[in-house]
């Protein structure tokens, strides 16, 4: 199954910070990938900007470079490569100043579908805004997109929202959250609101407890200063892992649309209960002979930032009561892996006796790597060896769904970025869900500090502070192993 392209209108991209790591590694390799799938319009361009000094050439050299690293597209050949880079300009262009927009304004001029994109400091953001106002490169047809950190607290949140918005309605602010993009994290909204099978039972009646796991195995070297003011909480929590909590709990919305799903979020943040320190465990690596501690990788050994972070959260509200949502997420684990994994309960009544096993139904939705929905099934073992019972997975690996062509999956850039020019909402943070998301986090955040509490050490390559592990076990539960 080969899966379809549907066409975009003609557009005109604008790529500020260009030259940076996000650029290089996922906006340009993204849209190549677009453009080899045919899914660019002729005419469509992406034009990029940074204060780097560049020409037209130098630029598309730089690029060519960047996807040979980065864009690994199945069948490309040098040709496509090529012919992807004579789409791109380069306008040289300082935020803070007046160097660059006139000429930018100028390439901006034909009257297509137009984006900006700022993958930029947030510290950029509002001056970007102005200017973009300022040039007359802010009317009704423009769209920007905003990357994370949206703020690091509530405060900074709504002074951030406050800045765009006097310069761009809310319909045209594309707050990205790159989770939302993930194959998987679509379909998950596709297995709840697309059979039958799941909705009446994904409730705290069926559902045990639901655990979210996004581990991974780098260190925050090479991003240690951003990371060090951030730590895994304001990272990851309040946004990704928040996000895929929403997508998990929230009410069936009346349409895949943007306000209507967004709204349906909205209420689920705003019913999260607040964490007291008994339900959160907060731990930061070490190191050993192969590893660099986080007190290397950060220069600071005094820091108390938490490179791990697991919590127990509750959803105040008919379907979720009941119901504990344990979240984690850390660096420097043993394995990547992404996972969802809603685990149901137990049958009422066991009619096979203790004997012959018993299993629960567990759905894990895998974020990363090997892509894919798995569902744990009871039945007999197989043979005459009378009523054992055992656990089978029923598997759906996107890898194979998507057939031969399809084997990688996208990457989440891809399609966020042609959602932005389709103009298309749904996957994107309105203003009110992040502040939400802050008003949850802030208070969380403030009690530690306030507590001055450091964090646990663990082990790289573990799966985090044996704390961690004691947070579920005291409610009966375990964590599911780490595993690729
Ligand atoms: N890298 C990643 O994996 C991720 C990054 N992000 C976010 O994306 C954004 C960009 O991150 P990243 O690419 O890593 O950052 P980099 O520091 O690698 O790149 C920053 C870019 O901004 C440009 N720039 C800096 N100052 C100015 C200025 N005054 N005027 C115009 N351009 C300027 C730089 O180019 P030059 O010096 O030539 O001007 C460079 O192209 C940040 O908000 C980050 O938080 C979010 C998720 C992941
Ligand atoms: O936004 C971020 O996400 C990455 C993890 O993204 P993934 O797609 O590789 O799961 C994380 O490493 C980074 O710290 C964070 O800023």
């Amino acid at each position: 199954m080969v899966s379809r392209v549907i066409p975009v209108d003609d557009f005109d991209l604008v790529i500020f910070g260009a030259t940076g790591d996000l650029a290089r590694r996922k906006i340009l390799p993204s849209l190549f990938r677009r453009f080899h799938a045919g899914q660019m319009p002729d005419q469509a361009r992406v034009i990029g900007a940074a204060r780097s000094d560049h020409d037209e050439a130098s630029f598309r050299a730089f690029v060519l470079e960047a996807l040979k690293e980065f864009a690994r597209v199945k069948g490309a050949k040098a040709s496509d490569y090529k012919a992807f880079v004579a789409r791109l300009d380069y306008v040289t262009l300082d935020a803070r100043g007046s160097e660059g927009w006139e000429a930018l304004k100028a390439l901006c001029a034909r009257g297509a579908t137009r984006a900006f994109y700022f993958s930029v400091g947030p510290s950029l953001f509002e001056d970007l805004a102005k200017r973009l106002h300022k040039y007359g490169l802010a009317g009704e047809e423009t769209r920007i997109v905003v990357e994370k950190p949206f703020g690091r607290d509530l405060a900074s949140a709504k002074a951030l929202n406050a800045a765009l918005a006097r310069h761009f309605d809310e319909s045209q602010i594309y707050r990205i959250d790159h989770y939302l993009g993930k194959e998987t994290v679509q379909n998950l909204m596709a297995v709840r609101f697309g059979n039958m099978l799941f909705e009446p039972l994904w409730n705290s009646q069926y559902i045990d407890h639901i655990q979210v796991t996004v581990a991974e195995t780098v260190g925050v070297a090479g991003r240690g200063e951003y990371y060090d003011r951030s730590g895994a909480m304001r990272d990851m929590v309040q946004n990704h892992l928040m996000q895929l909590l929403c997508l998990i709990a929230m009410e069936p919305p009346a349409r895949f649309e943007p306000d209507a799903v967004r709204d349906e979020k909205l209420k689920v943040i705003r019913a999260l209960e607040p964490v007291g320190p008994k339900d959160y465990v907060r731990g930061q690596y070490g190191g050993d002979e192969d590893h660099a501690s986080y007190f290397d990788d950060v220069g600071d050994e005094d820091s108390t930032t938490e490179s791990f972070i697991a919590l127990k959260a509750h959803i105040s509200n008919w379907r979720w009561a009941g119901t504990p949502f344990y979240l984690r997420t850390g660096k420097r684990l043993k394995n990547r892996a992404s996972e969802i994994a809603v685990v149901f309960k137990d049958t009422p009544h066991n009619i096979f006796g203790d004997d012959a096993g018993r299993h629960r139904n567990i759905l894990s939705i895998r974020l990363q790597p090997n892509e894919g929905i798995e569902l744990g099934v009871t039945i007999k073992e197989p043979g005459p060896g009378g009523m054992r019972l055992i656990d089978v997975p029923l598997d759906m690996s996107f890898a194979e769904a998507l057939g031969p062509d399809g084997e990688d999956v996208p990457d989440a850039y891809e399609r966020l970025i042609m959602d932005v020019i389709r103009g298309n909402q749904t996957l994107f943070m309105r203003d009110d869900e992040v502040e939400a998301a802050w008003r949850w986090t802030d208070p969380i955040i403030a009690g530690w500090e306030e507590r001055r509490e450091a964090p646990l050490p663990y082990e790289p390559d573990s799966a985090g502070p044996d704390d961690a592990l004691m947070l579920m076990h005291r409610d009966g539960r375990r964590w599911r192993e780490i595993k690729e």
